[in-house]
Parts: structure tokens; sequence; C-alpha cells
């Protein structure tokens, strides 16, 4: 399976009266099932509107995204579904993104039961339970009934992944999916998206500010500034021999940002 966005351009209308804004501009992406792809830039430099657009949920103002061959605007509506399936979303803010009124088991039951992916209430408990233990969260049957509330930032992330894993996806486009998330739990929820890129083959456009987090778990990187992308190539080859200088200072100022990440997090804890 190949995800391809190519040529995009995202403008939006200026809001009264002021100009245009070109949130991307001509930029093209691919990713695969078993590949860690990182999409790497600061605030504004267009990431989210690019995993927008890659998720389906607005349309380029330019350009088409294709899965195998086929662009999403050519899709039928059972096309856009299959597609939907596919390429599923983890975001940031997993207390916003579950229904505090709905268990674990509820949450993650419903899109199965949406999608069709087991049918009864057994089949369906049964393949929530899966999903669980794929992303570490044993014994699953502690969890079904708890409601979000009950969980850490960390398990609520992992609640994502699972109700996305649900649906069997190829690719997931996380758009900061660990930026909220204390250093030790963030380095557990990568290792379980690693874990699941290795075992299941799922693939990952996976959208951030945090260089470390590129370090460690990305094959190929995407470099965004301004709405462009002006680097991609291999992680090694980005860390070791970055050319454009916005990489170069990107890199420089990373080790400070993560030594002012860590200072953040053990001030959050004192504080807590
Ligand atoms: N719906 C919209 N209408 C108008 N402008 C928008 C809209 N969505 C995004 N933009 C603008 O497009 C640019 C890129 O925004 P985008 O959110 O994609 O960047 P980002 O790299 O994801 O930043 P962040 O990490 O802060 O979310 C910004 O200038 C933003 O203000």
């Amino acid at each position: 399976m190949l995800l391809e966005a190519s040529n995009i351009t995202k403008v939006f209308k200026g809001r009264r009266g002021a100009a245009p804004v070109y949130a991307v501009k001509d930029i093209s992406v691919t990713a695969t099932p078993g590949t860690f792809v990182a999409i790497v830039g600061e605030s504004g430099s267009g990431k989210s509107t690019l995993a927008r657009i890659l998720l389906d949920l607005i349309s380029p103002s330019e350009g088409d995204v294709t899965l195998d061959g086929k662009t999403i605007r050519g899709m039928s509506g059972a096309e856009h579904t299959g597609y939907r399936r596919k390429v599923q979303a983890v975001l940031q803010d997993p207390a916003g993104s579950l229904n505090p009124r709905k268990r674990v088991g509820e949450a993650i039951g419903e899109v199965i039961r949406l999608h069709r992916m087991a049918r009864g209430r057994q089949e369906i408990r049964q393949k929530a339970v899966e999903v669980l233990d794929l992303v570490g969260m044993t014994p699953p049957e502690a969890f079904m009934d708890r409601y979000p509330h009950e969980l850490s930032g960390g398990q609520r992330q992992r609640v994502l992944i699972a109700r996305a894993l649900s649906l069997n996806p190829r690719v997931i486009v996380a758009d900061e999916a660990v930026s909220a998330l204390d250093a030790s739990v963030k380095a557990g929820v990568l290792a379980i998206m690693a874990d699941l890129k290795e075992r299941l083959g799922v693939g990952y456009v996976f959208i951030t500010h945090d260089l470390p987090v590129v370090k460690k778990v990305a094959d190929y990187v995407y470099v965004m500034k301004d709405g462009e992308i002006v680097e991609h190539n291999t992680k090694t080859e980005i860390f070791t021999q970055p050319t454009h200088p916005y990489t170069q200072t990107l890199l420089a100022a990373a080790p400070s940002l993560e030594r002012a990440t860590a200072r953040r997090s053990e001030e959050r804890k004192k504080h807590s």
C-alpha cells in the first residue's frame, strides 16, 4: 500500500479581509505500512493542515492525495469509508478525543460496530480486548469498564491507539500524539507504536515539533518550514548530514529544547 500526497497546496481565506494564508505550499509526502515517517517543523509550519488533508478531513486547494494510485477526490462513498479505515488518526489531547461518559470498552466497541469489524456483543468485546492487549493495557479486561477520567494521560493515549487499531489501519496519522505526555510516559507510548510497526506492519505519519522523539523512532523525516518541505531524507542522513540551513538550526537548538522540556516536566511534578 502506498499513501501519496502530491504537490499539495492549501490556501485558507484570510480572516476579515486579511490576505489569504498559504498553510501548505506544493508539498509531496509518501507513507507506507511498516515505515515511521516523521513530519517535523515549528508551530505554524503547516503540519496539522497536512495531517487533516491526509485524513480526508479537508480537501487540498491544489494537488491530490492518492491511495494505491486512486485519488481521494475520485473515490466513491464506499471507497471513502475504506480510505478512512485504512488511514486512521491519533491526535493530541486524549482527554478531548474520548467521550467522558463512555467506558473504554464502549468507546472502542462502537467504532468496531460502526465499521462492522465484528458482529454481536461477544465478538465486539473480544476484538476490543484484543486491541487493548496489543497496546500493552494488560490485563485488558481490567480497563474495559473504566471511564477516561479513571485513566492516566498515557493510558488514554493507548486507548486512542487501540481504537484506531480496531479498524486494522495500514497507516496511522499521529498529530502531536505524545507531545503532552511526560518523558517516561512518552517513551512508553512510543515503544508501543514502534512495536506495532514491527508486529503488525502499521505505518505512521508522525507529526511533531519534538526532535528527540523523531530521533528515537523515525525511519524517514520531512522538515517543514512556512508551509514548505525544505528537506527530506532518511533519519540517519537528516541527523548526521542536514543540508538545509533550517534543519541545521533546528538540530542545533534541539539539545537545549530537550533540556527545557525536561525542566518543565520536573517543575510540573513539583507543583502537582
Ligand atoms: N482554518 C484555517 N483558517 C485560516 N488559517 C488557518 C486555518 N488553519 C490553519 N491556518 C493557518 O495555516 C498556518 C499553518 O497552520 P497549521 O496548524 O497547519 O500549522 P502547524 O505546523 O500544525 O502548527 P501547530 O504546531 O501550532 O499546530 C498557520 O498560519 C495557521 O494560522
